[in-house]
């Protein structure tokens, strides 16, 4: 069982308290080791990408613009999910200008959020055209790897080999808070998936719990590079 402290919050607004456990699953503890090990695979390098957790109605988050690999516990943010204040406001930074994004998955249900920059994510969304008025979406099946990927929020199970992996793409934006509305309404248009990709950008991948969030991100990373390969190749992703 995670222990977080619950001590009284420190008379300088810090709550402090909130981020410092010895036990390495605590989430202020988990996302910097997370990103530690996502700045080796190149989802998280030179301060893009990042990774949220929430823990009951504590959501923890990174601060903006800084070397994701190297954060400290310390470093973490900590918004109440019901009204979403901050408990925990590190003085030296901003929070990562990625929270609506994750704060939208947290909504529908999530237990961890995590962004890459993963150049294979990147390269599956040119490889995909875009074509005006209609929705982008990544499609492909018989990979033994979509078998990572769960069928759908509320559905038991993960998707079969034989079932085609849809994942929606939106256009990006100057600014990453302004993604959050096509975010969104691509969570409603594909109610089942658990991940959106973002055009000349990366991927949001969200899980029920941080063990999920990553085992799915890594899945679909795989299946992105895949997919690169295979085009190279002139092969089909999809059997029609
Ligand atoms: C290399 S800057 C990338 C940022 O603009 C953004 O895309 C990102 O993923 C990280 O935002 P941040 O506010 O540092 O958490
Ligand atoms: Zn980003």
């Amino acid at each position: 069982m995670m222990a977080i402290e619950t001590a009284m919050s420190s008379n300088d607004g810090s709550n402090h308290h909130l981020v410092h456990s010895d036990d390495p699953m605590h989430p202020a503890n988990h996302i910097c080791t997370l990103c530690a090990k996502f700045y080796t695979l190149g989802w998280v390098t030179g301060t893009g990408g990042g990774t949220s957790i929430r823990h009951g109605e504590h959501i923890y988050i990174a601060p903006s613009g800084v070397q994701k690999e190297l954060m400290k516990p310390t470093d973490i943010f900590v918004m109440d999910f019901n009204n979403r204040e901050y408990l925990r406001r590190p003085n030296v930074h901003k929070p990562s200008a990625c929270t609506p994004l994750f704060l939208a998955a947290f909504t529908r249900g999530a237990g961890c959020c995590i962004h890459t920059h993963s150049q294979w994510a990147v390269l599956v969304t040119l490889l995909v055209e875009r074509d005006f008025g209609k929705d982008a979406c990544f499609e492909i099946e018989e990979i033994e790897q979509i078998k990572g990927i769960p069928k759908g929020r509320g559905k038991q199970g993960n998707l079969g080999y034989y079932d085609r992996l849809r994942i929606p793409i939106i256009e990006n934006t100057a600014q990453e808070e302004d993604l959050t509305d096509s975010l969104e309404k691509a969570m409603e248009k594909y109610p089942d998936t658990y991940a959106v990709l973002v055009r000349r950008h990366g991927i949001y991948v969200w899980g029920d719990n941080v063990h999920k969030a990553k085992t799915q991100c890594e899945s679909l990373d795989y299946i992105f590079q895949l997919a690169v390969e295979m085009k190279k190749l002139g092969l089909l992703w999809t059997n029609k």
